[in-house]
């Protein structure tokens, strides 16, 4: 099961994702109460290991502006949330970077195919709002044999189910490893990877 943790802004937190045995972090370069600056990102990446990935999330901004955004903080992958076209895949691919595409459950049928993201991530409506979903209705959606992440909702003690539920092939996480919001609690951190990797 790959495991993304999202929102991180201490090197603490960062420290303990990878530890933990996170497959990506995030770093959230958008309004939020987890936002970072792109300059803070080029600090926090330094706890990040080769093998893992460093990820640039980002709202509604176009895509040629995430782009910049996540290369001044010397990322390599985005993740775009909002409404999206082929041609924003193919803005960050051709600018070299690799792409998380979010869509929702009440996205249009089309926005479930393959735009040649490297992956899909299907979240609740509000994204990072800690918003639960019947995430086994994904199923509805023929996503076996892709690689895209579950999210929205998740915490250390559902994570296991709904994946189940849902059949995932990754998880994505940000509230529920949460002390108060934007304040990433450690020791959920370490159960929410061990709950999803076991
Ligand atoms: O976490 C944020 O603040 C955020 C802001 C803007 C876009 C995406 C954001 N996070 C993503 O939301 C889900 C996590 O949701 P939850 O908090 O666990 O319910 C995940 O995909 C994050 O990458």
């Amino acid at each position: 099961m790959f495991v993304k943790v999202c929102g991180l802004s201490t090197p603490e937190s960062v420290r303990e994702a990878v530890e933990a045995g996170a497959d990506a972090v995030g770093f959230v370069l958008t309004a939020s109460p987890r936002v970072v600056s792109p300059a803070q990102v080029t600090q926090l990446v330094k706890a990040v290991p080769d093998g893992v990935t460093a990820v640039g999330v980002f709202r509604t901004e176009p895509a040629v502006d995430a782009v910049a955004i996540a290369r001044a903080a010397g990322l390599s992958w985005i993740q775009l949330h909002g409404e999206r076209t082929p041609d924003d895949v193919k803005t960050a691919h051709d600018a070299g970077m690799k792409v998380i595409r979010a869509v929702t459950m009440g996205a249009a049928s089309d926005a479930f195919a393959d735009w040649g993201e490297e992956l899909l991530l299907i979240d609740a409506a509000v994204p990072g709002s800690g918003e639960a979903w019947d995430y086994g209705s994904v199923r509805a959606k023929g996503l076996e044999g892709r690689h895209w992440l579950l999210a929205g909702g998740l915490d250390p003690a559902n994570v296991s189910q709904a994946a189940r539920d849902a059949g995932a092939w990754g998880v994505d996480v940000s509230s529920g490893v949460e002390q108060s919001r934007g304040v990433k609690d450690l020791a959920k951190i370490r159960a929410f990877v061990a709950a999803a990797k076991g």
